[in-house]
């Protein structure tokens, strides 16, 4: 039986990737917001841009606190952002779907999601995410490191220098898979499968254009740092 180990150096790493990651969450107030009222799709839409125009913020906030981050080619340092905008919000809302929340508001939010405009045929593929995401049960470390580790993917467009991003991600997946054993020791499979989510993740990211344009309304207005994210207008 393999006896798994944090060295001193990993127990930092994990610190640094924990508190940046627990100081820019978004306020859970989207779903409090979703479970107050039923909007129209065009508030609906709104709230969405309001929502990942800040999550896009957010998440620039907490990049800059990987370790390396600011020492890779700037140009990739964007082009791994873009890359990952859109998972990192489809996990951050998988993350807030999952949470616990008092008898039937947990019913009454996916209700209120699939109502909100979004077209029928990405509600499968969406709660399919979501809940594979809220079966595993992850603690706040394991959600910090899978979006450090998603956002550190190599190869994303664009990006020029991939060996200096994968000498980023390495030692992220090795904390991972780490934290794993020791977390979910009845698991043996639980860091195995917590990277196929990241490739269930990379399938939500192909339609989310498609999930904008098609909102049922007409007149799909968007904020100029989510036309740069999002693949409209
Ligand atoms: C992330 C995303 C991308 C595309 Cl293209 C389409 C859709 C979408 O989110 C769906 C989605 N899944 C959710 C699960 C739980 C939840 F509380 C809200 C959720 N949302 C949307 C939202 O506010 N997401 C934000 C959550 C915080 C981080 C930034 C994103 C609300 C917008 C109002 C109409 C009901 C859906």
């Amino acid at each position: 039986k393999e006896k798994v180990e944090i060295t001193k150096e990993q127990q930092a790493l994990m610190k640094v990737i924990a508190d940046a990651y627990n100081r820019h969450q978004i306020p859970q107030d989207v779903a409090k917001k979703l479970l107050q009222d039923q909007y129209s799709a065009e508030e609906n839409f709104l709230l969405l841009t309001e929502m990942a125009t800040s999550q896009v913020q957010v998440l620039v906030e907490f990049t800059k606190n990987i370790p390396g981050f600011l020492s890779l080619n700037h140009e990739d340092q964007i082009a791994l952002l873009k890359g990952s905008a859109v998972e990192a919000m489809f996990l951050r809302s998988a993350q807030v779907f999952s949470k616990k929340m008092p008898n039937g508001h947990n019913e009454v939010l996916e209700d209120r999601i699939r109502r909100s405009g979004i077209s029928e045929e990405f509600m499968t593929p969406m709660f399919n995410f979501y809940k594979s995401i809220g079966v595993l049960h992850m603690v706040q470390e394991e959600q910090a490191l899978l979006t450090a580790i998603t956002i550190l993917t190599p190869d994303r467009p664009y990006v020029k220098d991939q060996q200096a991003v994968e000498r980023l991600q390495e030692p992220m997946l090795d904390l991972l898979r780490k934290l794993c054993v020791l977390q979910h020791p009845q698991k043996p499979q639980y860091f195995a499968c917590l990277l196929g989510r990241l490739t269930e993740l990379r399938t939500l990211n192909y339609y989310h254009a498609e999930m904008l344009t098609s909102w049922r309304m007409n007149d799909h207005k968007f904020t100029p740092l989510l036309c740069e994210i999002w693949d409209v207008e």
